[in-house]
């Protein structure tokens, strides 16, 4: 493959300023504690699946050997099976800025984004009546959100208006009950302003339901700070818990004795060996839980978490930051000008942790990349994503990423 698209000196200019970034890393150990291959080449795609902790492996096998194998029904006790969804709740709890008690862990994130939204306009219609009539819906969302906030409008008979996050002020009105926001924009990275969109929800007198997919892990979130209501996200991208671990959902304290669930499972009920016929939920946040939870997810989640120890999300979102940068300007030295065109704000309060590029060949591009051992992923039409996990991603893996891209849009 021929290497002429990406000028010498630039070149070896920025490997060595990569090296220098990674020698100054104060995270770089972090790498090792996850299974990554070192010759295998540049995994930027934690954006969608994490990469495995290296001490989930060992830990699943006890749970299946011992915990299930030998103790069987016993470990819903004495394993802290029973208990788990809120104990692996408590350990995600810093990460987005929660106080202990207001998450639980279990089902997937499209099942909490329906959980709830339907809690959030019971909970709007509770204190201003029937007039409350309207969900408003990020148009630009990852499409599974949008699906069911348009199931959960049919069911409570709302009406349903996708708008962008820009737009929610103005739309917001008597008549809204509940609003559906990404933190970050599943395809361009974009980060949007929690703070603020929260506060004008609030002022509204509605409830905003927050997806965190792709902020949880990657950033501060805030929630107890911010005043949010309610919240979910999945734990398979920077919380590195496995494909399809359990999602999760965050209800702030002083609204659990109000969420009124639309899927009021035994396990959410207040004595679920009771057997008793009428529900009566749980107190506090595990009225979320639904049904029995997957316990082997579950517990490789509760693993995963582990690599956090130590690790404040400020500093991993100060590395988030540097790397994206970094990429940005990789991109810029090496990639013939306007090949390429970034969606991602160059605003660092506008950022997320992924970088988004438009080229009109995106899907043929991404195969060639991956086949020479750069592996981020393409979203349609036209997008080339790259999800920069600053657990495990190193500056020498940006430069070389950006450098592969370079020469394959050149070949
Ligand atoms: C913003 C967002 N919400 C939800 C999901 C997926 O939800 P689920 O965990 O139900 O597959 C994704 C990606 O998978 C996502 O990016
Ligand atoms: N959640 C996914 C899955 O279960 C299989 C394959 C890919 C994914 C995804 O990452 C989709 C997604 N959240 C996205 O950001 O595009």
């Amino acid at each position: 493959m021929s290497e002429s698209h990406v000028p010498a000196s630039a070149s070896s200019e920025l490997a060595a300023r990569a090296r220098k970034l990674d020698a100054e890393d104060g995270l770089a150990a972090l790498r090792g504690r996850f299974v990554l291959d070192e010759d295998e080449g540049v995994y930027l795609d934690g954006n969608s699946l994490g990469a495995l902790p290296a001490n989930v492996p060992d830990r699943i096998a006890d749970v299946v050997r011992r915990q299930w194998g030998e103790l069987r029904i016993r470990s819903w006790e004495e394993s802290g099976w029973w208990t788990a969804p809120e104990r692996v709740g408590d350990r995600i709890a810093p990460l987005v800025g929660a106080a202990p008690g207001q998450i639980v862990v279990g089902d997937s994130t499209s099942v909490n984004v329906f959980k709830a939204l339907v809690a959030a306009v019971r909970m709007a219609r509770e204190d201003h009546g029937d007039g409350r009539d309207e969900i408003l819906v990020d148009a630009t969302t990852f499409p599974t959100d949008g699906y069911i906030a348009g199931s959960v409008a049919r069911l409570t008979g709302c009406a349903l208006r996708p708008v962008t996050p820009a737009e929610v002020p103005g739309a917001l009105s008597s008549r809204t009950a509940a609003v559906l926001l990404n933190h970050v924009d599943y395809r361009t990275g974009r980060l949007h302003d929690l703070p603020s969109l929260t506060a004008a929800v609030h002022a509204a007198g509605a409830y905003a339901v927050w997806d965190l997919c792709h902020s949880a892990g990657a950033l501060p979130v805030g929630l107890d700070e911010h005043g949010v209501g309610l919240a979910v996200g999945c734990t398979y991208k920077y919380l590195n818990g496995g494909p399809g671990s359990p999602a999760f959902l965050y209800i702030r304290q002083d609204l659990q004795d109000r969420f009124d669930s639309p899927l009021p499972g035994w396990n959410s009920h207040a004595d679920p060996f009771g057997m008793k016929d009428v529900y009566e939920p749980a107190e506090g946040a595990l009225r979320g839980r639904v049904g029995t939870p997957g316990i082997l997810s579950l517990l490789a989640l509760e693993a995963a978490l582990e690599v956090w120890e130590g690790v404040p999300i400020e500093a991993v979102r100060a590395k988030s930051l540097a790397l994206t940068d970094f990429f940005l300007e990789c991109v810029a030295a090496y990639v013939p000008a306007g090949r390429v065109e970034s969606l991602t704000p160059v605003a660092h309060e506008e950022r997320g942790s992924q970088v988004a590029l438009r080229c009109p060949d995106a899907g043929e591009v991404m195969k060639r990349l991956i086949a020479r051992g750069v592996v981020g992923d393409f979203r349609r039409p036209d997008v080339l994503r790259f999800g920069f996990t600053p657990l495990y991603v190193r500056f020498a893996d940006v430069e070389r990423a950006a450098r592969v891209l370079a020469e394959t849009l050149g070949s």
